[in-house]
């Protein structure tokens, strides 16, 4: 294998930079070209293609964003995208390719794969939400700076007496809310996977300060509800006031933690590996402390039910050690 390609797709996150470094350090080192594609699928359906050196990622590893930028694209899940994205891979004589994205970006990889182009999925994601992987490259950054805000506003809310519901990511993936809420002491954690009645969080709301807690924290994942619309429902029912924070985009940000690095290197260097022995279609990620692999084609949801029996199990764990 000769030239091969990295790209990050879906919503950035940190340690997408250590993985593009991974890649080309490991391609480098075993004499293959690889060729930086910009803006994701949009980018690899318009060409914006750029040749990667050592040079080129001699200071990314400990920035957070992506230095190769990120998109979301409708235009590359129709057929006629597609056939552009491949035209322009072949004309570049791409071989091999490392798409480092969420689980949307592994739908897009698994088309590129099933109409030829060798491919390599990397779990770039805060949302944590990818089949076969304990962990995705920028979760650990996420969920702690998600932790960090929370005890931040715990010292408010306690100074108040108040209840903060804390608004954090996840349209469909709970585990930021879980664990900064679990991390956090959080008095009722809400999330998309597992239906938490309102009833049950206002009631655990209410025994806090029933236990004589100066405050309470409600933590609700982006797809549950608003923020506001949960604090509203406790407002009624609690006499208690009630203030909403909604933490943002400041959860996708920042340097990588020392693990997302190591993740994220480990995986990029691997994917290289993977290509160059001539191995494809595959979404590598770590599980019990070991290298993973699994079939792009089986991480959907919608293809492989254990995806969401799996996620269901974590979670359902998790929320056991909620207060
Ligand atoms: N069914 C599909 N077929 C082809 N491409 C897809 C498909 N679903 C998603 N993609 C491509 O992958 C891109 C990224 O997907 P998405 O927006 O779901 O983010 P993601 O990769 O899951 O990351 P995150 O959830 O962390 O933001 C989409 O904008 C689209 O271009
Ligand atoms: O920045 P955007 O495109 O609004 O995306 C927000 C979504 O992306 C994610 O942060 C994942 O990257 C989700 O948790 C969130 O719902
Ligand atoms: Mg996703």
């Amino acid at each position: 294998m000769k030239r091969i390609a990295v790209m990050t797709s879906g919503g950035d996150s940190p340690g997408m930079n250590a993985a593009v470094r991974g890649v080309v350090v490991r391609a480098e080192n075993i004499g293959v070209e690889t060729i930086g594609i910009y803006n994701g699928y949009e980018g690899m359906m318009e060409g914006r293609f750029k040749k990667l050196t050592m040079k080129d990622v001699d200071d990314v590893m400990h920035r957070g964003g992506t230095v190769l930028h990120s998109a979301r694209s409708e235009r590359f899940k129709t057929k006629e995208g597609q056939q552009d994205a491949l035209d322009q891979l072949k004309a570049q004589g791409i071989e091999g390719l490392v798409v480092i994205g969420g689980d949307g970006s592994y739908k897009g990889a698994l088309a590129l794969q099933e109409a030829g182009i060798s491919v390599i999925g990397l779990p770039g994601t805060i949302d944590n939400d990818i089949y076969g992987t304990d962990f995705t490259i920028g979760y650990d950054t996420a969920v702690n700076t998600a932790m960090e805000a929370v005890d931040k506003i715990r010292d408010t809310a306690s100074s108040h007496l108040r209840t903060y519901v804390v608004e954090v990511m996840g349209r469909d993936a709970g585990d930021i809310a879980i664990e900064c809420g679990l991390a956090a002491g959080a008095e009722s954690i809400l999330i998309p996977e597992i239906e938490t009645p309102m009833e049950e969080c206002i009631e655990r709301v209410e025994r806090a300060y029933r236990r004589g807690k100066k405050h309470s924290i409600v933590i609700v994942a982006e797809g549950v509800a608003s923020g506001g619309e949960v604090a509203d429902q406790i407002a009624q029912a609690v006499d208690v006031e009630v203030r909403v924070t909604v933490l943002g985009h400041i959860q996708r940000g920042g340097n990588p933690s020392c693990f997302d690095r190591l993740l994220a290197t480990k995986l990029g260097s691997e994917a290289v590996n993977m290509l160059a022995e001539g191995e494809s279609g595959y979404a590598l990620g770590r599980q019990n402390n070991r290298l993973s692999k699994r079939k792009l084609s089986e991480t959907g949801e919608d293809v492989n039910p254990r995806v969401l029996e799996e996620k269901k199990e974590k979670l359902t764990l998790a929320k056991q050690c909620a207060i």
